[in-house]
């Protein structure tokens, strides 16, 4: 579905990643962890197409991304669901209308638009903040907002960048299960965490592979982790 190809990536910084092979098979769900400034966040830019690679190739869908024009690569982009590390929502704009933004960009109609949201924001449990706006929002309501936008366009794939980074143990297990029932819907899932409790909690229940970078280079953890 995702692959990346003995990818390398290096900016005036110097070189962040080497030789990155990894594959993303559909309906896999894979957790990314390293250390804070490793490139967990640069890694996942490569996958949906934010940044090209230095060396080597990124495909999806069968597709290598560096030869796809600007229609293409936002044919992808709705394919690849994102809840970004900082959410980045407008704060002027209730809840509801942030999340439907995606729906509206890509022009699906009001009846359409209203089903959709409506069975979403009961999915994450936020029906009843609709009409706040993002500031009001807990850090939890946050993140399950992010991740209800990132899915209303049904995307194949699910990246999440940190998503229990700022929310206690009960709201990570909260949105963790959200993250496992995408997966169970037949999604392809990476998520980018520092938790190890959190990635140790949901390999009890969803087969997740753990992928570490370290050293410029991605490893699979064994079962120490
Ligand atoms: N194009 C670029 N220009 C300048 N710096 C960059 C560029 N790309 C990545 N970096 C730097 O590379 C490092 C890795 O960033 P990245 O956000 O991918 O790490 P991360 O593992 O997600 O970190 P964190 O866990 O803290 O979110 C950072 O120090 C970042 O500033």
């Amino acid at each position: 579905m995702i692959e990346l190809e003995n990818v390398g990536y290096s900016y005036g910084g110097g070189e962040l990643l080497s030789d990155v092979s990894v594959r993303l098979s559909p309906g896999s769900f894979h957790f990314l962890t390293g250390p804070s400034g490793a490139g967990k966040t640069t890694l996942m830019k490569l996958c949906y197409g934010a940044l090209q690679p230095t060396t080597g190739r990124v495909r999806a869908f069968d597709a290598d991304m560096a030869g796809l024009d600007r229609d293409q690569m936002a044919l992808l982009r709705r394919r690849v669901g994102v809840v970004h590390q900082d959410c980045r929502f407008l704060d002027h704009l209730p809840l509801t209308d942030n999340i439907a933004l995606p729906l509206i960009v890509s022009g699906h109609d009001k009846e359409q638009q209203r089903q959709n949201l409506d069975d979403l924001m009961n999915w994450v449990g936020l029906s009843q903040r609709a009409e706040a706006l993002p500031p009001e929002l807990s850090g939890g309501e946050r993140q399950r907002a992010a991740l209800a936008r990132a899915v209303i366009l049904s995307p194949d794939v699910v990246l999440a960048d940190e998503p229990t980074g700022n929310i206690d143990w009960e709201m990570s297990q909260r949105l963790l299960q959200l993250l496992i029932e995408l997966n169970k819907m037949g999604k392809t899932v990476l998520v980018a965490s520092h938790d190890l409790a959190l990635i140790r909690a949901a390999k009890s229940q969803v087969q997740a592979r753990v992928l570490r970078i370290a050293n410029r280079q991605l490893h699979l953890a064994g079962a120490d982790l």
